[in-house]
C-alpha cells in the first residue's frame, strides 16, 4: 500500500477486523517490521523502515508519536499523575524516573497536560480506579509529555460507554484543531469516522479501497469494504 498523511491532518482508519489497521500503525512507529522488499516508511521526513528493518532514527521518531491503545496501557498501581510523568521517561535517565525525580518543568508540562484533557481533579488517583474514558485521557495527556507532534490511536474508544467515547473523540479533535497535533485513528464505528475526521482511509486485505474525504463515504462504498452485512450492523448501531 502507499499512503500519505500530512502533519497536522486528522484520519480515520477503517476497515474490517484482519484488514491491517493495527498493523500499518505499528509498522509506523516501528514496533513491527515490514516486509523485505522495496517499502519504505517515513516519518516526519525520515526513513525509519527499509528492507524489512528499523533504521536509526527510528528511536527519534518514536518520540514524536504518542501511541494509544484500546486498554489504555496504563500502570494501574501508580497514580494518574506518575502514568503522565513516565511520557517524560525518554529526557532522563531510566533511574531518576524510577525514584521519581522528574524536573520541575517536566512536572509542570504533566499537570498542564492533565489540565488540557480534562483530569488534572484526578491526578493524585490511582490509574486502576479511573473510569476508562477518565483513563484514556489520561494515556492522552502521556503523550502530550512525551512531546508528540502526532497521536496514532489503535481503537481508542472501542471499550468505551458511547459518551466518554465521545468525549475521547471530541478531544482528539481538539487536539488536532487548536493544538496542531496529527492524528491517525483507527475506528470500528464508521459513523465515528465520518463525524469526527476529514479524512478517511480505508483498509480490506492489506490494501487501500478508500482513501479521501470523510464525506465521499456513500453505503455503497461501505457495502464494498465491510460486505453485505454492513448495512444492517450499521442502521443497528444508529438506531
Ligand atoms: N507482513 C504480513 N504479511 C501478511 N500478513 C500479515 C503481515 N503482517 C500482518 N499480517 C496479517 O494481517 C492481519 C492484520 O491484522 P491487524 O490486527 O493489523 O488488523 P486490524 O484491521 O487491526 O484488525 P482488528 O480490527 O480486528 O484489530 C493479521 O491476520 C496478520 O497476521
Amino acid at each position: 500500500m502507499s499512503v500519505e498523511v500530512g502533519a497536522g491532518e486528522m484520519v480515520a482508519l477503517i476497515g474490517p477486523s484482519g484488514s491491517g489497521k493495527s498493523t500499518l500503525l505499528r509498522s509506523i512507529t516501528g514496533l513491527q517490521t515490514i516486509d523485505p522488499g522495496k517499502g519504505t516508511i517515513s516519518v516526519f521526513g525520515e526513513v525509519v523502515q527499509k528492507n524489512g528493518r528499523t533504521t536509526g532514527a527510528v528511536r527519534a521518531a518514536r518520540q514524536k508519536l504518542g501511541m494509544i491503545f484500546q486498554q489504555f496501557n496504563l500502570v494501574g498501581r501508580l497514580s494518574l499523575f506518575s502514568n503522565v510523568m513516565l511520557g517524560a521517561l525518554g529526557r532522563i535517565p531510566g533511574w531518576k524516573g524510577l525514584l521519581g525525580l522528574w524536573p520541575s518543568s517536566d512536572k509542570q508540562l504533566a499537570m498542564a497536560a492533565l489540565h488540557r484533557v480534562g483530569v488534572s481533579d484526578y491526578a493524585a488517583q490511582r490509574a486502576n480506579t479511573l473510569s476508562g474514558g477518565q483513563q484514556q485521557r489520561g494515556a492522552i495527556a502521556r503523550a502530550m509529555v512525551q512531546g508528540a507532534k502526532a497521536i496514532l490511536a489503535d481503537e481508542p474508544v472501542a471499550s468505551l460507554d458511547p459518551v466518554s467515547a465521545r468525549k475521547v473523540m471530541e478531544l482528539l479533535v481538539e487536539l488536532n484543531k487548536r493544538d496542531g497535533f496529527g492524528v491517525i485513528v483507527t475506528l470500528h464505528q464508521v459513523d465515528y469516522a465520518i463525524r469526527y475526521c476529514d479524512r478517511v482511509i480505508a483498509l480490506k486485505a492489506g490494501q487501500v479501497v478508500y482513501d479521501g474525504p470523510s464525506t465521499g463515504l456513500d453505503t455503497k462504498q461501505l457495502i464494498d469494504i465491510y460486505g453485505p452485512e454492513f448495512e444492517d450492523a450499521f442502521w443497528e448501531t444508529k438506531a
